[in-house]
């Protein structure tokens, strides 16, 4: 995917908004099979791996089914498209009213682009957005057209009640706060459509299930509401624009819930779609925006930034040579050509550098990382998210990015020279080290290459460090759920510490490079499973900053 973000002055910020080009890749995913399932893996991962080989064996009478060759395995995708609208009304049969309960990051993108989509299929659906009553959303769907003076606009439980497909983008710890009212007011044969297997994860800790005669499917787009907004925008200009989504199909009462779900991806402008469970789904979604989407850059980013000016460079360099290298350079690599483009781009001192840097953080960023995972599996970390939703109206969520790294940053961005932003070889070493180490957790535990690409490489690059790079750490954190900006709270400071304190004291202290790892890195097969997806992206532009009906929050 060609992402070209171009400036738009915000009320929210002082920064200049400097002009700045991005060329990105993988708008497209393709899904594996579980092919790295490892003798060592736990119990979570080993039903993981269970319930995984009963995909790859889904199949649409509306939408083609393609069979992809991804390095030594083979999975199924469907392609999405603006073409593909006229099936809409198949794929939609039966549904008369669509309720999109919720106005956080993904309801206002979903909302609208189901809305567009369905409209333009010239299907006779409703779609409704629901709210809590006093919800101070209400305002701001109205602005974009759902009003209580159309009916498609109310309060969540009448929306509810209403709905033929009940699309559940409340909180996920609202979701399970408020689960047992939502079911009850499910009308008969309703479907139930989440973003996120959170419920199932929760439902699962407590022994309860969902009711039984409900159709369940997820349709997850791997990437922030706005980024889901903004490019079906831009896609209406150029088929194929978007943000690629798993799907799972939980319960299938109906026999029709594989062709809703699939329809419901491309009408959000999904350019892929791959199939998951709702379990392989909250384990990696969860745990890969405390990693390398979120947490793990926020950290390595502030580790980095005081070692540089420890080092002697100024503030605005260090800046520059952590942050800016990250999400102005080796993000547009990885996009474009992969992960390890990076490193055979470097020759001389810098690729030994990198050498050290990456044989220095692969361990302590997997330890975090590993222990990230577990406590995904676990449940801890839906408890922890769980209780942070309890606490949340006497603790709000802080502000991230008013600290000197961040008002430094702002400052750097304003004055940037885009074509000239360095890649600095250490910084590189030590991302691409936490993003591989990510990956191999993943594949460790069973999760197959289109989940552990898209939530290691993919959303990375393509939907979150453009926006990072666009208006700082905030604005990537904050624009995501509520699961993801509390975790990535939680988790940035893990990675900042343990870089300084283990990785960093290796390098100085003249640790040797590990060979074994770096030949690891040079020869894992998930450069040839990144490279397939650079073969099958779509090419589009995308305009972060320019006028959008995407919402964008802004902590202040
Ligand atoms: N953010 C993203 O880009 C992605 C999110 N997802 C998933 O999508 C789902 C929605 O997440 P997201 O869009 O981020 O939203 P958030 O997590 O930011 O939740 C915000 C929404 O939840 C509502 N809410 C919170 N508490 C309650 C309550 N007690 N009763 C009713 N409504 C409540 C808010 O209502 P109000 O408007 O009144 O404040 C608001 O509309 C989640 O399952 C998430 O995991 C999946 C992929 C990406
Ligand atoms: C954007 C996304 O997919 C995240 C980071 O998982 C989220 O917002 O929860
Ligand atoms: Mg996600
Ligand atoms: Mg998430």
């Amino acid at each position: 995917m060609l992402v070209n973000a171009s400036p738009q002055s915000s009320p929210s910020s002082s920064s200049s908004n400097p002009t700045m080009k991005f060329t990105l890749a993988f708008g497209a995913l393709l899904a594996t099979s579980a092919a790295a399932f490892s003798p060592v893996a736990n119990r979570a991962a080993v039903s993981l791996v269970s319930s995984s080989s009963a995909l790859n064996s889904f199949s649409s009478t509306i939408f083609e089914v393609r069979d992809v060759n991804f390095a030594d395995t083979k999975e199924q995708i469907v392609k999405g498209g603006r073409d593909l609208f006229p099936l809409l009304p198949k794929a939609f049969e039966g549904i008369k009213e669509i309720g999109v309960i919720g106005w956080g990051s993904q309801a206002p993108a979903q909302a609208q682009n189901l809305r567009d989509s369905l409209k333009e299929a010239g299907c006779d659906i409703k779609v409704r957005i629901g709210l809590r009553e006093g919800s101070s959303s209400f305002a701001e769907a109205r602005e974009v057209g759902f009003t209580e003076d159309a009916d498609t606009l109310g309060e969540m439980f009448d929306v509810i009640k209403k709905s033929d497909l009940v699309m559940l983008l409340i909180s996920d710890a609202a979701q399970a706060a408020l689960y047992k009212e939502v079911f009850a007011a499910m009308k008969p044969g309703a479907t139930l459509g989440l973003s996120h297997g959170f419920l199932l994860g929760y439902l699962e800790s407590i022994g309860e299930k969902f009711p039984e005669d409900m159709d369940v499917i997820a349709v997850c787009p791997k990437g922030m509401g706005p980024s889901v907004r903004r490019l079906y925008e831009q896609g209406k200009e150029v088929n194929g624009a978007g943000i690629n989504a798993s799907f799972a199909v939980h319960q299938d009462k109906s026999g029709k819930a594989t062709e809703l779900a699939l329809g419901w991806g491309v009408a959000l402008g999904s350019p892929f779609m791959f199939e998951t469970t709702l379990s392989s789904e909250y384990r990696s979604d969860i745990y890969g925006e405390r990693g390398i989407l979120l947490g793990a850059v926020h950290g390595i980013v502030e580790s980095l930034y005081r070692r540089y000016q420890r080092q002697g460079m100024t503030p605005e360099q260090a800046f520059i040579e952590s942050c800016e290298s990250i999400t102005g350079n080796i993000v547009k690599i990885i996009s474009t050509r992969g992960i390890k483009a990076v490193y055979d781009g470097l020759t001389g001192d810098d690729k030994e550098v990198f050498k050290q840097a990456y044989s220095a953080s692969y361990m302590p960023a997997k330890e975090i990382l590993q222990e990230i995972y577990d406590e995904v599996s676990s449940g801890n970390e839906i408890r922890t998210v769980i209780m942070h939703g309890k606490r949340i109206n006497k603790y709000p969520v802080g502000k991230i990015d008013g600290t000197d790294t961040w008002i430094v940053g702002e400052k750097v961005r304003s004055e940037r020279d885009e074509e000239n932003i360095p890649l600095n070889p250490f910084t590189a070493g030590v991302y691409v080290a936490t993003m591989m180490a990510q990956i191999d957790v993943l594949l460790e535990a069973g999760h197959p290459y289109s989940e552990v690409v898209n939530e290691s490489v993919i959303e990375a690059v393509d939907s979150l460090c453009p926006y990072m790079h666009y208006r700082g750490v905030a604005f990537m954190v904050d624009n995501c759920s509520f699961t993801a900006k509390t975790g990535s709270r939680k988790w940035a400071p893990r990675f900042d510490y343990i870089l300084d304190q283990l990785a960093y004291t290796a390098v100085d202290n003249g640790k040797p490079v590990n060979e074994d790892l770096i030949s690891a890195f040079e020869n894992h097969k998930v450069h040839a499973a990144v490279e397939e997806c650079c073969k099958l992206r779509p090419t589009v532009d995308i305009s972060v900053g320019s006028a959008s009906s995407t919402k964008e929050i802004v902590i202040q």
